[in-house]
């Protein structure tokens, strides 16, 4: 019975294959990164006595011996001042790791000369010569220094061993060395030159004539080197301003870039004050870019005070955004139980629910809920929450007190609010470190803010909608929020998933079919999302890269032009 059950599941996963496929309108062919000579960086296994295992632990017990001076660095020069700051271990906040500098709105300035003059020479680098530093930054990324990259995010974003391997070792890996791939690739492309010996056309990709901020946030190490070095990879210069609380793990992948080869001032790393940095590079004629990933205020912020200041700048600085999310698990009657309460348990509550996609609404059929409200609840109750180098541990605490106190709220608001029930979890404690239970809560209102809101901590909310209320359902999932970053759909009858591609397409960048709402890999799903979760640009796919890049078409021409007169003028 049971194998007939998988049976069957498994030949409706290969239906949903021909559904998303067909919704494309042509057939898409099967093609493996390997089809190509690439591949993305393996996830190590870090089972007990392997090599990786007995690596991190030197580089966790190196990391939280001692507190790490990061400078502010400008071109080839380290800065140091009096407004010292200090990242601490999220889940053990008496424990410093890193003590760092703020560079004021001065050095800022001067971070952005430096680019703007290095941007020119950097810009003459060869391509071979700019892809070969980036294959030597993924390989020391892969080999030398992967223990020191994942040690620093376990204690300083409070990841597990996985959750780090997956963030500071795989997605980075993939960041450099596929952008690069992809670069390769698009300057293949060459415009038609009908007649090369009269006339020859090429294109090439230039920077962009002033500097790029990179601004990244604390949840992905990845994402961070991705924001600053895919810029700097397509010849533009960048002041990279690190989140404080992704400090150290920033701070290692900049020395490794700078190892591999990437000339002093092509990447400046200036943390500083939000709204110091930011207010400095937009009063600056020469912002040519804004590379960011945050939240949604602070992107409005940013492209308010470009918008105020458009007549000052050398070019209409391009911004790129890729923001928040209230991502959703819809449970259609025909789904498979065992897959939703999984991958829920996962999307919501791995790495506290700190991903920009992972689900924090849900909503399932009144005649699965029995089922799945047990599973969920199993599921949660066996969670270790605790030290993230602790290899039982399934999460940690979330990054610090102010997101702490941002949760909390909505679970008090749970906790007070008639029409929502907390059914497991609801505990708060920051004496240690800044933990908070994954919590789950019914909710009779799908319209309830806590449906609506980016809470960005391990809280799930559901709502159990009637089973002839399928489509009503889908309407609330895809009108009720302003993100449409990523979704999920779970079901077995084809044509419901046929009708729920189709009807859910404005709602999520990443669409995720019997399967939870996080985990994308480069190369694999290019990650964006649209509506007010960002400007789309699809971090992780093959025109990511040429985004950052200027193109410029040249003509040239091998035979003199003899005269000014057309020839019909002559008859
Ligand atoms: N869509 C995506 O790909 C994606 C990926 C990861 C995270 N996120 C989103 O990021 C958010 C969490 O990250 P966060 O808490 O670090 O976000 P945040 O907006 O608080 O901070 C992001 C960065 O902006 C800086 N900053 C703050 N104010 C600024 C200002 N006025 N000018 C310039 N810079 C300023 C911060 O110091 C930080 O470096 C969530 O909303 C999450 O969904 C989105
Ligand atoms: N690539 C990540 C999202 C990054 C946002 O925080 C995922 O899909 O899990």
């Amino acid at each position: 019975m049971l194998s007939a059950c998988k049976q069957t599941f498994s030949s409706n996963l290969q239906s949903n294959y021909r559904i998303a496929t067909r919704c494309l309108g042509s057939v898409v062919p099967d093609l493996k990164l390997s089809d190509f000579g690439i591949q993305n960086e393996p996830v190590l296994t870090y089972l007990k006595g392997s090599k990786e295992r007995a690596e991190l632990e030197k580089a966790l017990q190196e990391i939280s011996s001692k507190t790490e001076e990061v400078p502010i660095v400008i071109g080839d020069k380290e800065f140091r001042n009096n407004d010292i700051h200090y990242q601490v271990m999220p889940h053990n906040h008496k424990k410093q790791i890193a003590k760092f500098y703020y560079a004021d709105k001065n050095l800022v300035q001067k971070a952005i000369d430096v680019a703007t003059e290095t941007q020119q020479k950097w810009d003459r680098t060869p391509f071979p010569e700019r892809l070969r530093i980036w294959e030597k930054a993924a390989s020391l990324m892969a080999n030398e220094y992967r223990a020191k990259l994942n040690a620093a995010t376990m204690l300083g974003q409070a990841k597990t061993i996985i959750q780090a391997e997956i963030d500071s070792a795989a997605e980075l890996i993939d960041f450099f060395r596929i952008n690069a791939y992809f670069l390769k690739e698009a300057t293949k492309y060459q415009p038609i030159s009908e007649d090369p010996k009269v006339t020859k056309n090429s294109m090439r990709y230039r920077g962009f004539d002033g500097f790029v901020a990179a601004i990244s946030p604390f949840n992905f190490t990845a994402i961070g080197g991705n924001l600053a070095y895919t810029p700097a990879l397509m010849g533009n210069a960048v002041l990279w301003k690190p989140s404080d609380t992704a400090l150290l793990s920033n701070w290692v992948t900049f020395q490794i870039c700078r190892e591999a080869g990437v000339p002093p001032g092509v990447v400046n790393f200036v943390p500083a004050d939000g709204p110091v940095f930011g207010d400095t590079i937009t009063a600056s004629p020469h912002l040519a870019g804004i590379n960011f990933t945050g939240s949604v205020p602070t992107f409005t912020r940013l492209w308010k005070q470009v918008a105020q200041n458009i007549g000052i700048y050398r070019n209409f600085p391009r911004l790129i955004g890729e923001c928040g999310g209230k991502n959703y698990h819809f449970v259609h009657p025909s789904a498979d139980v065992e897959t939703v309460v999984n991958g829920t348990i996962r999307s919501a509550f791995e790495f506290c629910g700190q991903k920009c996609s992972a689900c924090s609404r849900m909503y399932v059929p009144e005649s699965l809920w029995p089922q799945i409200k047990k599973g969920l609840l199993e599921k949660r109750s066996q969670l270790k929450i605790g030290d993230p180098t602790d290899p039982k541990s399934f999460t940690s605490a979330v990054i610090d007190k102010k997101a702490f106190d941002r949760i909390k709220s909505y679970i008090d608001h749970a906790k007070n609010s008639p029409n929502l029930e907390i059914i497991g979890g609801g505990k708060c404690d920051d004496s240690v470190g800044y933990f908070i239970e994954p919590t789950i809560v019914q909710t009779k209102d799908p319209h309830d803010k806590i449906m609506k809101e980016e809470i960005f901590g391990p809280v799930l909310s559901i709502y159990v909608y009637k089973d002839n209320q399928v489509k009503e359902t889908m309407d609330i999932v895809a009108n009720s929020t302003s993100f449409a970053l990523t979704g999920a759909v779970f079901a077995q009858d084809e044509n419901f998933l046929k009708q729920a591609v189709e009807d859910l397409k404005m709602t999520a960048g990443n669409f995720y079919i019997n399967d939870k709402s996080t985990g994308s890999v480069v190369g694999q799903q290019p990650f964006g999302g649209a509506r007010l979760s960002g400007t789309n640009d699809k971090a992780g796919g093959p025109h990511y890269c040429l985004r950052w890049g200027n193109p410029q078409a040249i003509k040239e021409t091998f035979v003199p032009l003899k005269e000014i007169d057309y020839p019909y003028m002559k008859q």
